[in-house]
């Protein structure tokens, strides 16, 4: 630590932490932990990089004073051009769960940070070297957050491979739930469509047959799962984010989420086994809407439709999903996993089967002009090529 004294390491973004002002007298539970965190991140034994730095400066600005109100920087003023991105990037995403985010991604930083007497061993556990990923393990909770803020946690391969690695490890650590959450404002917006820019030098067909297999792997983790799996869907869901909620246990979203699944639009078609569980759901003409039409439901539609557990205002969606969360996690483990095989078990042979055949057909999807066209669209649109 002696190499790093008194932040002089945040010289290229030097994010405000020092300067804060707290009105002790309001101080809140997740306040404090805020406060934790801030003086967590002077024990940092290693500059995080600009990146994470840009992170913490955002989601602290956004904790403290909300949305971006400042004026955006010349272009040339690079380095306050960078926080302000940084910052604006949150949208209006509430300040309490900044505060959140904040908290985990210190959190996840914990390998660099300085051990202290704050975090009691054996109780909390961090765990790094995720590059699109945060994910922490504490109170009997491993918490998987998306996190490519700035993509909408739009899933790269490099995310589906990362998601399963946590997936796995989750399900063999000592926590008793597992969620899945995202960062920033949306939940996800599903496949990364650059995802098929990077064609292998066997061409089209090649990737196609090794993006059927990379899926058919990540959603057969999912149907595999033995611990009970909760998605906190803080924001809007696209794509698979949508369609894999099918195989979770439970769904708690934000009245800020939305679920859009626009197969036909992309000129592809339904994947994460939902042309079976989404007909179980719902019942076939509302997953026909969604999974055929590209209806986009909102929350409280989703719940109507079964396909979400509870709505809940996102003022107080993390407050009152965490504070239920937490209970969950307080009950006996082993019951909880043996509850959900009894209820689980007889359809898992299905499910693998439906995967099979959804990958199979979206393999030959991608191949399609449809599909091509969509996705040349969307990345042309966005200047991607
Ligand atoms: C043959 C190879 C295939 C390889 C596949 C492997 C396995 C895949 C299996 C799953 C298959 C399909 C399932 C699906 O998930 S289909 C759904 C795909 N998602 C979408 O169609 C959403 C596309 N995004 C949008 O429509 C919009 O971005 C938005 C989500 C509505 C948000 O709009 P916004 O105006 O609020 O923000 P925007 O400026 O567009 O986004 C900010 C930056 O994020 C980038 N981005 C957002 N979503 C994606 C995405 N899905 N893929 C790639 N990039 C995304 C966007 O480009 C912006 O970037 P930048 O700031 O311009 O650099």
């Amino acid at each position: 630590m002696s190499d790093f004294p008194d932040f002089s390491y945040l010289q290229v973004i030097s994010f405000p932490v020092v300067q804060l002002h707290m009105n002790r007298a309001a101080m809140t539970a997740s306040q404090k932990d805020f406060e934790n965190a801030m003086n967590q991140v002077k024990l940092l034994k290693k500059d995080p990089g600009n990146e994470v730095k840009l992170k913490l400066y955002a989601l602290y600005k956004q904790a403290t004073e909300g949305p971006c109100n400042m004026p955006k920087p010349g272009v040339f003023d690079l380095i306050n051009k960078a926080k302000w991105d940084a910052w604006n990037t949150l949208g209006s995403l509430p300040k309490e769960t900044a505060r959140q985010n904040y908290v985990d991604l210190v959190s996840s930083l914990s390998s660099s940070l300085e051990s202290s007497s704050q975090v009691e061993p054996g109780t909390d556990r961090k765990s790094t070297g995720y590059e699109t990923l945060m994910v922490t393990s504490e109170g009997g909770i491993t918490k998987i957050t998306l996190n490519r803020p700035a993509k909408k946690n739009a899933i790269n391969v490099e995310m589906y491979h990362e998601i399963m690695r946590a997936l796995k490890a989750a399900s063999k650590d000592d926590s008793s739930i597992t969620v899945l959450t995202g960062n920033g404002d949306y939940y996800s917006s599903g496949n990364d469509l650059t995802n098929f820019t990077d064609i292998p030098p066997g061409g089209v067909e090649e990737k196609a047959k090794n993006s059927a297999i990379l899926l058919r792997e990540f959603v057969g983790c999912f149907i595999d799962f033995p611990k009970p799996l909760i998605a906190v869907v803080n924001g809007p869901a696209v794509g698979i984010s949508v369609t894999i909620l099918g195989l979770f246990d439970v769904v708690y979203a934000s009245d800020r989420a939305t679920f859009h699944t626009p197969f036909s639009h992309l000129g592809q078609s339904p994947e994460g086994c939902s042309s079976y569980t989404f007909l179980k759901i719902m019942g076939p003409a509302k997953a026909t809407e969604m999974l055929v039409f590209g209806k986009k439901l909102t929350a409280g539609e989703a719940c109507a439709q079964g396909l979400v557990t509870a709505v809940f205002p996102d003022s107080t969606f993390q407050k009152e999903v965490w504070t239920r969360l937490k209970a969950f996690a307080k009950l006996p483990p082993n019951a909880m996993r043996i509850s959900k095989e009894v209820i689980r078990n007889r359809e898992k042979e299905k499910l693998h089967a439906v995967n099979a055949e959804e990958c199979s057909v979206l393999q030959e999807r991608w191949l399609s002009d449809e599909c091509m066209n969509a996705v040349v669209n969307f990345l042309s649109r966005k200047s991607k090529l």
